[in-house]
């Protein structure tokens, strides 16, 4: 099988790779599974494309192979679109999910439910040495909940209600969370890119 490498450390973004590239018989292989460690990567870009790119071109320049890369975030209209490019670290260093759900919640505090609209983003950069950088643009539509609810996925999932839907992603099933994320709408865009992969 051949394997593609993820440049995240998140196991929760991680394990929707694998789902997603397993449909091309493509191991997806996080760097929180190498054998080699490697360091942490500064997100010191101020877009989401600017963060992808540079986690995709440095692990790829050192691996010297091809790296897809994932920078996404969640951005809340009522809060004049932050957490946006800062939303693993929203309450501070180290990035604690329970931490930046609460800080939300507080802020949100009193806000109208009509009023709590937002979206996941996902930008995917996939860099291959020698070549110009791939992008691809993802987003889920949904509102803020006023309370957190459900155990599955990662980060804001417990308080993200999709558009269409009553529950928040954390209660719906890994199955149905990868029909309607941001992040398997970036994938689909890159399936011509990942077919020929195989
Ligand atoms: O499907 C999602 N469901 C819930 N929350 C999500 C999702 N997708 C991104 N998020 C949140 C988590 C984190 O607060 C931030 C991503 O930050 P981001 O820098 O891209 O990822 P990260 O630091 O966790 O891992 P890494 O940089 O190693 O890929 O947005
Ligand atoms: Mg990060």
């Amino acid at each position: 099988m051949n394997e593609m490498i993820i440049a995240t450390k998140n196991p929760g973004k991680a394990k929707e790779f694998k789902i997603f590239f397993a449909k091309y018989r493509i191991n997806a292989v996080s760097l929180l599974e190498l054998s080699r460690e490697i360091d942490d990567i500064d997100e010191t870009g101020t877009t989401f494309e600017e963060n992808a790119a540079l986690k995709a071109k440095e692990i790829s320049a050192l691996l010297k192979r091809p790296v897809l890369a994932d920078d996404s975030g969640l951005v809340i209209d009522a809060l004049d679109g932050q957490p946006g490019v800062f939303s693993a670290r929203y309450a501070g260093e180290p990035k604690d999910d329970q931490k930046n759900i609460d800080k939300v919640l507080r802020e949100l505090q009193g806000v109208d439910p009509s009023k709590r609209t937002a979206r996941f983003l996902c930008i995917l950069a996939v860099a291959v040495p020698g070549e110009r950088t791939i992008f691809k643009k993802g987003f889920c539509e949904g509102k803020i909940a006023t309370s957190q609810a459900g155990h599955h996925g990662f980060g804001y999932d417990p308080i993200f209600i999709p558009d269409g839907y009553t529950t928040t992603m954390a209660q719906l099933s890994p199955d149905v969370k990868n029909q309607i994320s941001h992040r398997s709408d970036a994938i689909i865009q890159l399936e011509d890119w990942v077919k020929q992969l195989q």
